[in-house]
């Protein structure tokens, strides 16, 4: 089932489209992150989820319904890039703040403070002020006023940004725990290696428009070059020359080999046994999400320039 989806939606500011005609689906449970190069207009899109931002056309539909902010805002929690913590007033009365607007009741909030203020090591906290809290740890606070309520959908921008190593996974650790329990990640990132590593589907932004979207392996896959590492046990005395492949470098015993089309991995294997040659290491280069990241986004550019160029002459 999906708990969030964006039909056509646009968001234009005098002649900037921000968002252009974006649709997609995400599924509960899952992990979803949301990509694209500064200015490609996600930070609109999630404001329009948030309500913060109404459509110029098209409809957000949560949890099977037409989301109204007023009443659905509950069901959502939005942690921004940007801090937006009380600076004067102590940790422990914000997050009670906070937690009583999306309504929970004083006592159900000051247990669950407690809970997650244990888990994340800030027990300590409570007196202190936001003022005096360094950037990781107001990241902390803010992560835990956003779970709090127990959302069906957290929204997360650069939920690292300032964490140190350790916190950062404590963090990712949550985040796992919240998506097992049914919560839906939102997250939204220019770390390729955290998305790798963290979500399940991926949306690729730019221009205001959607360049991508699939799961991560199936994208890995669909850019996949078709390269492989083989590693022999010794280094051989013949030049390895096939038409199943090509070498396309080669350290040692080490090799990066490229398949030729119309031909499989298997063709290269059987290569290496009829040459009699010991195969330590087998295995398929996929392309990190950074290298398709850049590669898409350098060719929306150039789209977009061949198109202006075009439409100037
Ligand atoms: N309130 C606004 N008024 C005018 N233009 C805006 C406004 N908000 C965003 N834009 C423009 O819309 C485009 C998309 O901006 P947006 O903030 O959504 O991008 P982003 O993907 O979140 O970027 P970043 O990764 O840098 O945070 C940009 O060209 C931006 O200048």
């Amino acid at each position: 089932m999906n708990i969030l989806e964006l039909h056509h939606l646009k968001k234009y500011f005098a002649t900037q489209k921000a968002v252009d005609d974006i649709s997609l689906e995400i599924e509960q449970g899952s992990i979803f992150g949301l990509l694209g190069p500064n200015g490609a207009g996600k930070t609109t899109l999630l404001r329009m989820i948030t309500g913060i931002f109404y459509p110029d056309e098209g409809e957000v539909i949560l949890d099977g319904k037409k989301f109204d902010p007023l009443t659905d805002i509950i069901k959502i929690g939005y942690m921004p890039e940007e801090r937006g913590l009380y600076k004067k007033m102590k940790i422990g009365d914000q997050a009670l703040y906070l937690a009583q607007l999306k309504g929970l009741s004083k006592s159900d909030a000051v247990q669950k403070i407690k809970y997650w203020f244990e888990k994340l090591e800030m027990q300590s906290w409570w007196n202190k002020k936001v003022e005096d809290l360094s950037k990781g740890m107001s990241q902390k606070l803010q992560f835990v006023t956003t779970v709090l309520h127990e959302p069906k959908l957290i929204i997360l921008d650069e939920p690292f940004s300032g964490l140190d190593p350790l916190n950062a996974n404590l963090i990712k650790d949550e985040i796992y725990g919240l998506a097992q329990k049914g919560s839906t990640i939102i997250f939204s990132t220019h770390r390729m290696e955290q998305v790798e590593e963290i979500c399940d589907h991926i949306v690729l932004v730019n221009l205001g428009r959607k360049i991508l979207d699939g799961s991560v392996q199936e994208i890995k896959h669909r850019f996949k070059e078709h390269k492989f590492n083989v590693q022999l046990s010794n280094v051989p005395s013949i030049i390895l020359e096939s038409p199943a492949f090509h070498v396309a470098e080669e350290k040692a015993n080490k090799y990066i080999v490229r398949i030729n089309d119309g031909y499989k991995s298997n063709d290269v294997l059987k290569y290496f046994i009829e040459k009699d040659l010991n195969v330590d290491g087998f295995n398929e280069i996929l392309p990190s999400l950074n290298d398709i990241f850049i590669n898409l986004v350098e060719d929306t550019k150039a789209t977009t320039r061949s198109f202006q160029n075009i439409e100037a002459n």
